[in-house]
């Protein structure tokens, strides 16, 4: 274990000042520290990658494939450097360039889907298509199918005839009905989703993702878009894992660069400029549109900021 020590230390103090570490986790008996030994490790790279990671502040799946990527990049280089740190595809056995062969992969949609407002009902939605946003989200949540229908169907026809890409979030079985543009699903959501009839009915599919392992995850599926989040605090919904920061960002955004990708989570006028910064393509905003004080002149600000 000293050998995997001395590599993980030294991993750890070439990135200490990197935006990547975040503050551990004050850990509790009802939730105990991440366990990472050698049972799962094929490596002395694996192991140290990632004890290193959990010390900079990741969580316990995303560590073990920061592990795996440090073990492939030392290996593809032929020696181990601490001073990199994983980053490009090969790292993290993505294969980039497989899409157009691919059957699966869902339908494309743009790499830019620029301001991507996540709306809660069709009136919402109807208020954004006459602002002229490019992308738009229902995220209407109900228990009652009469409803939902009635609100998939409505956002549906607000979009008809206008340039604004309408996405439906969870309800996949109505999106297909409705035939909406496209459906947006988070990882929990993927299980109990037929993705195969999502993919045949020509629907685009984004999948959310929060840090490394679910980026890989996400992967499988081949999705026309990857959603990264929470960039920064948000308090719309309990977010399982702590905010990724700009510093990860940055990083995924990197790694992830050959999907179109949706930055998302507590962003604001004041902080898109910089999102849009890490390349991502579309950043999606929840309050920064329905509390501003006039929602058209906020899509249009934002969109500025963006470009800025
Ligand atoms: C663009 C975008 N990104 C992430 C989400 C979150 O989806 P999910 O994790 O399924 O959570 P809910 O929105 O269903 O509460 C999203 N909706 N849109
Ligand atoms: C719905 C949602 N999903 C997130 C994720 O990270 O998966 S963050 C989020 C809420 C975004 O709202 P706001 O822009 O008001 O912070
Ligand atoms: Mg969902």
């Amino acid at each position: 274990m000293s050998l995997v020590r001395d590599l993980a230390d030294q991993i750890i103090s070439a990135h200490r000042n990197d935006d990547l570490c975040l503050p551990i986790p004050q850990y509790s008996i009802s939730s105990p520290p991440p366990r990472i030994d050698n049972e799962f490790a094929t490596d002395h790279y694996e192991l140290a990658g990632a004890l290193a990671a959990i010390e900079m502040g990741f969580i316990e799946s995303d560590a073990r494939t920061i592990g795996k990527a440090w073990s492939r990049m030392t290996i593809q280089d032929g020696g181990f450097n601490p001073f990199k740190w994983p980053s490009r595809p090969e790292h993290f056995d993505l294969l980039p360039w497989t899409r157009n062969m691919n059957p699966k992969a869902f339908k494309e949609c743009p790499k830019r889907l620029g301001l991507y407002g996540v709306m809660p009902d069709a009136d919402w939605v109807k208020r954004m298509v006459e602002a002229e946003i490019p992308t738009v989200q229902l995220r209407f949540k109900s228990e009652d199918r009469f409803k939902i229908r009635k609100q998939i169907k409505e956002a549906v026809k607000a979009t008809e005839g206008s340039k604004t890409l309408l996405f439906i979030n969870d309800y996949w079985e109505e999106a297909i009905d409705a035939e909406a543009y496209g459906v947006h699903l988070g990882q929990e959501d993927i299980e109990g989703a037929d993705l195969e009839q999502i993919r045949a009915a020509g629907l685009r599919l984004g999948l959310s993702t929060h840090g490394y392992a679910e980026m890989v995850y996400a992967d499988r599926f081949c999705p026309s878009y990857i959603a990264m989040g929470a960039v920064f605090p948000t308090n719309l919904k309990k977010m399982p894992t702590a905010p990724q920061g700009l510093g990860r960002l940055y990083q995924y955004a990197k790694l992830m660069s050959h999907y179109p990708l949706v930055a998302i989570g507590g962003i604001d006028q004041d902080s898109i400029h910089a999102v849009a910064k890490s390349g991502v393509g579309s950043i999606a905003v929840v309050r920064a549109i329905t509390q501003a004080k006039d929602p058209k002149a906020a899509v249009k600000h934002l969109q500025d900021l963006m470009r800025a």
